[in-house]
């Protein structure tokens, strides 16, 4: 068994490695944490550079960030690190003196930048682009919906990807020692070797190896921990989504809390709105084509049509998500074009077929937000509102739930009472029931119904076509980027005058 104990020698000596213990800890662990979190640290500066560069819309910001990458990421850590160690080594003695420490430094940083600005660009382009429009229908400018939700979002989903990065550049510390660190600036596998050579075993150098785990094992759990935490929020996984049949309860409760429904009970003061000759187009292709269309204060218009005749761009030519080509549309007899979009989008709200609530917040956060963000009122009375809007679509023991432990019917739900919190005077509804199961369809479609009745001026573009009999005041068909008909829901549904409607109704019911 010689082998055996040849073996413990070498990597086993206990004395050789209590020996080194104490600068391995003072000194190699100080400097590796050191050089690795100061990396980082400028990394993430070069990086996010790099990311908005990465992601703009001029070539020649694109152009050089593309080629800072490609080179600092294909080029082995080793090179760089001698080439910036030992080709700047002159400008780095006249800048910082004789220790090579500072230009160790930036090589790692000028490395790390090329990964972390990667990670970045694709943590903020993998966020649904649903959720700029949520927060530009919410009235906060480009800047604002990129510092408060895009950026947030993006930099938590590559919150792990960040810290293998510290991981990478806690172990690329170690290469640094090829400048020639002075004493006091060895790390931990300097240290470790050093040690190595004094003692003839490899004992020191396999306590470097422990002391690696030992920073970085705990990192990457503490990072699962940090993700899945701000993933789900405070109350974990336990909170699933409700089944269809508690989301009946919770609107029963509702209704108790909302004014009594039927004539008299109007409590929105709707604005009217009138479009004429509006057109609009997605490049050379002609979406809208000459829509005149007049929605009185306070009534429900539904927009029916095939998939593909225009009245997504159409409602979203309403709040200005998408820029007419020509015509005009008149809120209150004030032209839209001629006020700033976020001005008209607190007027005008907007509820989408996929919820776009921000995943990041509580609902009860996901209604506060613009109260707080955009008409800048206090927390507490932002939050006094936001539950009373909570309250009223049934959901007010679900408000520190976060939209994933929601259901799609509840989610929806919040998205409407976060259009309301912002007392629209008009709430643009896109297919907002498309994407529920058949059973949380109903509760949503009796929220609207309840908010017609109450005075909202609404515009509707659904497929359920017994709302629109039922709830609306007006029924506009729409095919090819025209409206083809318009009218009450009995002369459109009973009396169909064109061919077109006669067909889709056919198609349809
Ligand atoms: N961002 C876009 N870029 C280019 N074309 C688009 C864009 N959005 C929509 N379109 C096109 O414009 C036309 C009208 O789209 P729109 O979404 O307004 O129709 P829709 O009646 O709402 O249809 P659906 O019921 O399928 O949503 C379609 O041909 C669609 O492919």
């Amino acid at each position: 068994m010689d082998w055996l104990e040849n073996l413990r020698r070498s990597f086993l000596d206990w004395d050789a490695m209590a020996e080194v213990l104490p600068s391995m800890i003072t000194v190699g662990l100080k400097n590796t944490l050191i050089l690795a979190a100061a990396s980082t640290v400028l990394g993430v500066v070069i990086g996010m550079v790099l990311a908005v560069m990465g992601i703009s819309q001029s070539r020649w910001l694109r152009l050089p960030a593309r080629i800072y990458t490609d080179i600092f990421r294909g080029l082995p850590a080793i090179v760089t690190i001698l080439i910036i160690g030992q080709g700047f080594a002159r400008m780095g003695r006249a800048l910082f003196g004789p220790s090579p420490f500072p230009l160790g430094i930036i090589a790692l940083s000028l490395i790390a930048g090329a990964y972390i600005g990667e990670i970045f660009r694709s943590g903020i382009q993998s966020v649904e682009r649903g959720q700029m429009e949520a927060c530009r229908a919410l009235s906060m400018s480009y800047g604002q919906g990129m510092r408060l939700i895009i950026i947030p979002q993006g930099v938590r989903r590559v919150l792990p990807a960040l810290v293998n990065q510290f991981i990478g550049n806690v172990k690329d510390s170690s290469l640094v020692y090829f400048l020639g660190l002075l004493a006091a600036e060895r790390e931990i596998f300097r240290v470790g070797q050093d040690q190595a050579v004094v003692t003839g075993n490899l004992s020191p150098l396999l306590l470097a190896g422990v002391f690696y785990l030992v920073i970085t094992v705990p990192l990457t759990h503490l990072v699962n921990y940090i993700d899945a935490r701000l993933r789900l929020g405070r109350q974990g996984q336990g909170s699933g989504a409700a089944s269809g049949l508690v989301e009946v309860t919770e609107l029963a409760a509702a209704s108790g809390t909302q004014p009594a429904n039927g004539a008299g009970a109007a409590r929105f003061t709707g604005g009217a709105v009138k479009v004429s000759d509006l057109s609009m187009s997605y490049g050379d292709l002609d979406v809208l084509k000459g829509v005149d269309l007049d929605i009185a204060k306070g009534t429900v218009t539904c927009i029916i049509g095939p998939s593909g005749s225009g009245k997504s761009t159409l409602l979203r030519c309403l709040n200005r998500l998408v820029e007419p080509k020509g015509g005009n549309i008149l809120l209150d007899g004030e032209s839209i074009l001629a006020m700033k979009p976020e001005s008209l989008r607190r007027r005008v709200g907007m509820v989408f077929q996929h919820f776009n609530l921000f995943p990041d917040h509580t609902a009860l956060e996901n209604v506060m937000l613009s109260l707080t963000k955009i008409k800048r009122m206090p927390k507490g009375e932002a939050r006094r509102i936001a539950e009373m809007r909570l309250t009223e679509v049934g959901l007010a023991g679900r408000k520190d739930h976060r939209p994933a432990s929601l259901s799609g019917g509840q989610q929806q739900r919040v998205a409407i009472a976060r259009a309301l919190a912002m007392d629209p005077e008009v709430i643009l509804f896109d297919e907002v029931t498309s994407a529920l199961d058949p059973e949380l369809v109903k509760g949503v479609l009796d929220l609207m119904a309840n908010l017609g009745r109450q005075g909202m001026t609404m515009a509707v573009v659904t497929h359920e076509m017994g709302f629109a009999r039922k709830v609306a005041d007006q029924v506009v068909f729409m095919d090819e980027g025209r409206i083809v008909e318009a009218g009450p829901p009995g002369q459109i549904f009973d009396n169909p005058r064109s061919e077109r409607l006669k067909r889709f109704l056919a198609e349809v019911l």
